[in-house]
């Protein structure tokens, strides 16, 4: 057999742990896979507590920028996170110094991706990322190899699990939103930085990667348009459950005559859907190509077996000698896009708590005809109190005339709060 593969691990968190525990525990299926064996030379992490499996064999590094730079290592294995700091500067030490890397960080790749494939490019070097967008789920490699011959449409998914526990257990449980958020945190579900989930960010970086490898983009993480679940209402999950609709926080990218589109938004999608059936923590990723359609990917997000299968995954590739662009092609390919919002028209739900007076309905839909915006559906529920809950699906129309239209209530003296309007991703 030849040489092995000589790896030296950044963090020994719950993704650190996982790797160690796949290379011990399949130490000849690794080998027999890469055709070589896959070793850990050397750790890193910011204490040496007893991480539940035995380190003994491996050199310690305090800095991960020295276990980044060592001889005796081939693959630089990035589980520290964080988008910055010692993350950043230890990646670049190991591509500088000739090192191929193997990262979950999708903070780190979304913010510096293209000038870290610059580096990679320069240096010979490949980056792998596999673990970063939706753990375990291979959609990396699914977009950037199986999928290689299609133009790419559209890609969209819910790749935040957290959110989509909390949005489910409102839904299942009658949660609230708060009630369904200390639930996630005891469990242990939440980022260090809460906002990083239930803000969209962290879903919006994935995003961010998978369409720069789907549109042959630069990695454009400041014009994903993010909303997180924070204003999501157990009203409007059950409303929406009521037209035939479940709330996800869904992502969208999409090429589009005005530019690239990315969006992390609750959206509404059809209860029968596979999307509109996830349930819990799983991800989903959905990839349409003009050639094969529609591919649904769907699995673990997270976990500790999880994201250190993708990550080995990354590393059985550069074993066996694959060795591909960071983001599909070469960084002098990957072209600027314009950034366009609401480009695409699209159905949306409107919730209105309207005056019970005669007429009422009357001026909300004689203000939606003026914006050119057709209904589809309506629905007014019985009620106590003097305020009428009226739900609206339109048929498509852009965000601009909905924007419009909806300004335009307040004209009417009939709508009592805040209208709420929520796209209907059409899947
Ligand atoms: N936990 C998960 O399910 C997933 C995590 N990821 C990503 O994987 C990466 C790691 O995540 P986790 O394992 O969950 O984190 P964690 O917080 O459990 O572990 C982080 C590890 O990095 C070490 N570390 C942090 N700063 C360091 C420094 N300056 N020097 C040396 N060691 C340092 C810590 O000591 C710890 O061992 C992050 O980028 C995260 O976004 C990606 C997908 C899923
Ligand atoms: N916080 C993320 C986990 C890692 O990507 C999630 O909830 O999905
Ligand atoms: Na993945």
């Amino acid at each position: 057999m030849t040489d092995p593969i000589r790896l030296g691990i950044a963090g020994l968190g719950t993704v650190g742990r996982g790797v160690v525990r796949i290379v011990q525990t399949h130490r000849d299926l690794l080998a027999s896979r890469a055709g070589r064996p896959v070793e850990i030379v050397a750790v890193s992490a910011r204490s040496r507590k007893d991480r539940g499996v035995p380190l003994d064999a491996y050199a310690w590094e305090d800095d991960p920028v020295a276990l980044a730079r060592r001889d005796d290592i081939d693959v630089f294995v990035e589980v520290m996170g964080g988008a910055a700091g010692p993350a950043k500067d230890a990646t670049e030490a190991a591509l500088a110094a000739g090192k191929d890397v193997v990262t979950a960080n999708k903070a780190l790749l979304a913010i510096h991706g293209h000038a870290l494939a610059e580096a990679a490019e320069a240096t010979g070097r490949v980056i792998r990322f596999e673990a970063a967008v939706a753990g375990g789920i291979p959609v990396i490699k699914a977009l950037t190899e199986g999928l290689a011959g299609n133009e790419i449409r559209r890609v969209m998914g819910v790749m935040n699990g957290t959110c989509n526990y909390i949005l489910t257990r409102m839904e299942n449980a009658g949660l609230t939103y708060d009630e369904a958020f200390a639930e996630a945190d005891g469990l242990g579900y939440l980022e260090a930085d809460p906002e990083l989930d239930v803000g969209g960010i962290d879903a919006g970086h994935k995003l961010a990667l998978l369409a720069a490898i789907a549109f042959g983009t630069r990695v454009d993480f400041p014009n994903v348009r993010l909303e997180g679940i924070g204003s999501v209402t157990i009203e409007d999950i059950r409303q929406a459950a009521d037209m035939g609709y479940k709330i996800k926080l869904l992502g969208v990218a999409q090429m589009t005559g005005r530019g690239l589109e990315q969006r992390m938004s609750p959206c509404l999608v059809p209860d029968t859907s596979p999307l509109g059936q996830l349930q819990g923590g799983t991800n989903m990723v959905v990839l349409e190509g003009d050639a094969v359609g529609q591919i649904v990917l769907r699995g673990a997000g997270a976990g500790e077996g999880p994201t250190a299968s993708a990550v080995i995954g990354d590393v059985i590739d550069i074993a066996r000698g694959l060795r591909l662009p960071t983001f599909g092609q070469p960084v002098g390919a990957l072209r600027q896009a314009r950034a366009a919002y609401a480009a695409v028209p699209a159905p949306y739900y409107l919730r209105l708590s309207l005056v019970d007076k005669p007429g009422a309905l009357a001026k909300i839909a004689q203000r939606l005809g003026e914006a050119g915006i057709s209904i589809d559906r309506m629905r007014q529920y019985g009620h106590e109190d003097t305020a009428a809950p009226v739900l609206i699906v339109t048929h498509r129309t852009t965000r601009l005339a909905l924007d419009e239209a909806i300004a335009a209530f307040d004209s009417t003296g009939v709508v009592e709060a805040p209208p709420v309007a929520i796209r209907i991703e059409e899947v």
